[in-house]
């Protein structure tokens, strides 16, 4: 991963969204900029400023550099000195989890523990004394005394995936952990306080859980200070190449493969696949391809993709879909996100602009 400047001085520093600007903090003036063709001219400048992160590099499991990714990686930089929560949002298998690690790698925490739980997989009864921790004999079967997620990260950070699926309890208890620092293991009414940053992650709808009553306002409001999306991989452009390489090399540490790279109908195939499960999706298929290979170069077939992805092949119902989409958020960007600009550039009544944000789940904030 190449970088900008020296984020951790923020000496520069980098803004998303249409019409890229780099602009140095401290001065309100940005220089228009096409991001790759920048990074390549510092590439060549030998620019001093430049940062190339090498193998202890924060994001070194975090590959790719378009400008979607770009975007949020500088939200990473300016996220992580600050002592708030993050809630990262995103569809399943784009990286929160490689994300919320590396924020936490990235903060002064660094050296304290990184403590990732998911909270959907956690079983119903148990979840209170898992994220809390409980006393000996809080129930029947504690034999002993258990010390809980939050506490385990004290000093560093926990990470809290899914975190729309907590009950409604520990919801509450993890509020007041949130704005007191305390805790009372389960069977004890002594709080005790620990020091532990909390992220957050869910790929559901969080205000659609609170208007449904599954998830407290006042918690999302809490965890909801700074958010950073997680682009899905069809809106990462040449990222997929440069990740289905990476992780075929990674395969190839370890195992044997006659495959070395990929055929130009394999990057076309995969460059046109609509990856519904993203980034671990892209992982499964090369490593099943790395397997089954019989040449050097991976094919379509062996991604099991289709060898012909010219999109005029796709039904027409998809096409238009997927067309409506595009149109919508491009719009949306070119008028900065103004709903009346982007309905009168359209078209369309304000009602109608909203009611295809809804229909194509476009978060304002995250396309921001
Ligand atoms: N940018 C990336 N570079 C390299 N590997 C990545 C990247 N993003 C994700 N991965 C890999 O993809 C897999 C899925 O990532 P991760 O678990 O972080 O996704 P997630 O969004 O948290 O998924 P879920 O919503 O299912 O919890 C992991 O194996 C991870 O290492």
């Amino acid at each position: 991963m190449v970088w900008f400047g020296h984020p951790a001085e923020h000496e520069r520093d980098i803004q998303g969204g249409p019409g890229w600007r780099i602009r140095r903090v401290g001065t309100s003036m940005g220089v228009e900029t096409d991001v790759p063709q920048a990074l390549e001219a510092l590439r060549r400048a030998g620019d001093p400023s430049r940062h190339e992160l090498a193998s202890d590099d924060p994001l070194a499991d975090m590959v790719g550099h378009s400008p979607a990714m770009a975007a949020t990686v500088a939200s990473l930089y300016k996220f992580a000195p600050v002592e708030l929560p993050v809630l990262i949002t995103g569809e399943t298998g784009t990286g929160k989890e490689v994300a919320a690690a590396a924020l936490h790698r990235l903060s002064a925490r660094r050296a304290g523990p990184f403590v990732p739980i998911n909270c959907g997989a956690l079983p119903p009864n148990l979840v209170q004394s898992e994220l809390f921790g409980h006393e000996r004999g809080a129930f029947t079967g504690a034999n002993a005394r258990r010390i809980g997620h939050i506490e385990r990260a004290a000093g560093g950070t926990v990470f809290l995936d899914e975190v729309g699926d907590l009950p409604l309890e520990a919801q509450t208890n993890l509020l007041r952990f949130l704005q007191e620092g305390s805790l009372e293991r389960v069977g004890s009414s002594r709080p005790i306080t620990i020091d532990a940053r909390v992220l957050a992650a869910t790929h559901v709808d969080l205000e659609k859980a609170v208007d449904q009553g599954s998830f407290r306002e006042d918690l999302y409001y809490r965890l909801n200070v700074l958010r950073v999306h997680m682009p899905p991989l069809r809106e990462r452009g040449g990222d997929v190449d440069v990740l289905a390489q990476h992780f075929l090399d990674q395969f190839r540490e370890q195992h044997c493969s006659y495959a070395r790279g990929f055929s130009s109908a394999a990057r076309r195939a995969m460059r046109s696949f609509s990856w519904p499960g993203n980034v671990r999706e892209l992982l499964n298929r090369v490593q099943r391809a790395a397997v089954v290979a019989e040449d050097a170069l991976i094919s379509p077939a062996d991604l099991d993709l289709s060898p012909n992805p010219d999109p005029a092949h796709r039904s027409l119902g998809l096409a238009r879909i997927a067309a409506e989409r595009d149109a919508i958020v491009a719009c949306l960007r070119e008028s900065q996100f103004n709903i009346s600009e982007c309905a009168r550039r359209l078209s369309i009544s304000r009602v109608t602009v909203y009611r295809l944000c809804k229909k194509h789940q476009l978060q304002l904030d995250d396309l921001r």
